[in-house]
């Protein structure tokens, strides 16, 4: 049967699915497999399909914040899906990460609404173990700087109180700020799916939100740097 948002149908989808937020960002990550094509382009969901490693990828990208993100993981796991790491950017709540540098998830604040329609707060968000410890191998031996820990997910970034909201989650020594992660980590684990995630910083922890994603999507090197080591990371962290 069709998905009707991601309007893909099992016969389409692997079990390996790397997800982002950014529809552009799919074809930048599917410019790493072979024989990439696209699947389908329907609202913030954009898809494509390719190979890397020998095994069959597919791309997906879920837009921005908690709801179309569990739309997308639901639907993909509807076609059979098992897999799942994202590829997003985040805001850095820590000075001693540096734009285009890499944090390897290892669980999220659930500061989210869309998760907490699925389960109490008291509910973990937690990375598969073996995604991130395959992620963080190949890091390791490529000799990339990565963070590993904690980020927070959120709804909105466009509070009067931003400052003082990073600053509360800074001093808990939160890594970064993205919207999906938790929710996806949350999904994931009560569906039986194995999730991990790996955040390009865009932003440097005190600086302003909205010159920061704009940079990024006027191609900043650093930020295009670590968007491609990411890309990396995650499709030798899936295949391995
Ligand atoms: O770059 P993506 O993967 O979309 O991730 C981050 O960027 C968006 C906000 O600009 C949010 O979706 C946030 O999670
Ligand atoms: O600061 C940031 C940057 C990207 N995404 C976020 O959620 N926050």
């Amino acid at each position: 049967m069709q998905q009707p948002h991601i309007l893909l149908s099992s016969d389409q989808v692997s079990e390996l699915v790397v997800l982002c937020g950014e529809p552009a960002r799919v074809d930048r990550i599917s410019a790493h497999l072979e024989n990439a094509t696209l699947l389908a382009d329907n609202r913030e969901f954009r898809s494509m399909s390719g190979s890397f490693a020998g095994k069959t990828i597919t791309v997906c990208s879920t837009g921005i914040g908690a709801p179309s993100a569990i739309i997308a993981l639901e639907e993909l796991r509807q076609c059979g899906a098992t897999q799942f790491i994202r590829i997003g950017s985040a805001g850095a709540l820590q000075p001693k990460i540096a734009l285009g540098e890499l944090i390897l998830v290892d669980g999220a604040v659930r500061d989210d609404g869309g998760s907490s329609s699925h389960a109490p707060l008291a509910y973990p968000a937690i990375a598969d173990r073996h995604l991130t410890c395959a992620m963080e191998t190949y890091l390791t031996e490529h000799n990339v700087t990565f963070h590993s820990g904690i980020v927070r997910s959120h709804d909105s970034f466009y509070r009067d109180d931003e400052m003082e909201v990073c600053k509360r989650w800074h001093h808990m020594g939160v890594l970064g700020a993205d919207m999906e992660t938790a929710a996806l980590m949350t999904l994931g684990r009560i569906k039986g799916l194995k999730v991990g995630a790996v955040l390009n910083n865009v932003v440097l922890y005190g600086n302003d939100v909205q010159e920061g994603i704009n940079d990024y999507v006027c191609s900043d090197d650093a930020l295009m740097r670590g968007e491609k080591m990411a890309i990396r990371c995650a499709l030798h962290g899936l295949t391995s």
